[in-house]
C-alpha cells in the first residue's frame, strides 16, 4: 500500500487506529480456549468487529511463533482475513546482516503479503536497506520504544544528541516518508514534539495506549501532521476488553471509542 492510499483510508474512516492482534491463547474466552482453531476464530471475530473503526492491523509475530508451525498457519490465515484496504503490519522486529535481512524481507513481503514490518536499527544500514527495496512496502524502524528499557540505550547521550535522535536523523536518510516509518512509544509523550522537529513528515507507529497507559490525546495534539502521520496501536485494550462470550462486541465498542476520539482530531 502506498502513502496516498493509506492517507485516503485515514480520511475516509476518520481514524488512525491500528488494532494489535497479540492473541495470547491463555487469554481466550472460555468457550474458545483449548478449541481447535480457537485463536483463528477469535482473530476473525475481532477483525470483523473492528474493521469499520481502524485502518491497520498489527500482528505481533511472537504470539504466533510461540505456537510452532500451527501458529505460523494461524498467522497466515489471520492475514488472509484482513481486508485489502487495511494496512497489515508484521510486528516482527527483524534486522540482521544483509543477506539474512533479504530473506526476512522476502518472507514478510513476498511469501506473506504484509504491507509493513518492524525492524531494529541496531545493526545499521546494511541490515535495514534490504527491506526498503520493495515497492509499496514499508519498513518501520524502532525509534523510541514504550518500555522501561528505552532508558538503557535509546535515551542515553550519543555525543551531542540522544541515541534515539541519532537513529531518527540517520535512518531517515536511508528511505523516505513514502516507505519508512518509526516506532515511537505512546508512553514517551514528552518527546513527541522533539520527534516531529527531527522527522516532520514520516508516519509514526505509536504503541502503548491502553494497557501501557499512554495518552491518545497527548500524542495526537503533539504529533499529528497534515496527513495525520500517526498509526496509534492498541492491542490488549481492544482484544481483551471482555473476557467472556461478548468479547467481540466489547472490542468493537473500544475500537469505536478510539475512532471517535481520533475523528475529533482529524477535523481540526
Ligand atoms: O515500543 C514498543 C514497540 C512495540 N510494542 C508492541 O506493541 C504492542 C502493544 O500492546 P498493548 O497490549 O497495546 O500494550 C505489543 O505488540 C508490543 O510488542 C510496544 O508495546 N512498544
Amino acid at each position: 500500500m502506498n502513502r496516498q492510499a493509506l492517507v485516503g483510508e485515514i480520511r475516509r474512516k476518520q481514524s488512525f487506529l491500528c488494532v494489535g492482534l497479540d492473541t495470547d491463547p491463555g487469554k481466550l474466552p472460555a468457550h474458545l480456549k483449548g478449541k481447535k482453531d480457537g485463536v483463528l476464530e477469535f482473530n476473525r471475530c475481532i477483525i470483523d468487529a473492528t474493521k469499520a473503526y481502524c485502518v491497520a492491523y498489527k500482528i505481533n509475530t511472537a504470539f504466533y511463533e510461540a505456537m510452532g508451525s500451527k501458529g505460523w498457519e494461524i498467522m497466515e490465515a489471520t492475514l488472509d482475513h484482513i481486508p485489502d484496504e487495511h494496512f497489515a503490519i508484521a510486528d516482527a522486529k527483524r534486522g540482521d546482516i544483509g543477506n539474512t535481512s533479504h530473506q526476512y524481507a522476502r518472507a514478510f513481503f513476498k511469501t506473506l503479503s504484509f504491507d509493513a514490518i518492524t525492524v531494529a536499527p541496531y545493526m545499521g544500514a546494511d541490515s535495514v536497506m534490504p527491506f526498503l527495496e520493495y515497492e509499496n512496502k514499508w519498513t518501520i524502524v524502532l525509534g523510541l520504544t514504550s518500555n522501561p528499557g528505552a532508558h538503557d540505550f535509546e535515551l542515553q547521550r550519543a555525543g551531542e544528541e540522544l541515541l534515539y535522535e541519532k537513529v531518527l536523523r540517520t535512518v531517515s536518510g536511508w528511505g523516505n516518508p513514502g516507505n519508512l516509518m518509526f516506532v515511537i512509544g505512546a508512553t514517551r509523550g514528552e518527546e513527541f514534539e522533539n520527534v516531529r522537529k527531527l522527522i516532520p513528515e514520516h508516519f509514526l507507529l505509536v504503541p502503548g495506549v491502553g494497557a501501557q497507559g499512554g495518552s491518545l490525546q497527548e500524542i495526537a495534539s503533539r504529533a499529528m501532521n497534515s496527513d495525520a502521520g500517526l498509526l496509534v496501536n492498541a492491542s490488549r485494550a481492544i482484544l481483551f476488553a471482555d473476557s467472556g462470550e461478548n468479547f467481540a462486541k466489547a472490542a468493537e465498542t473500544v475500537a469505536q471509542q478510539y475512532q471517535s476520539e481520533m475523528a475529533a482530531f482529524l477535523l481540526h
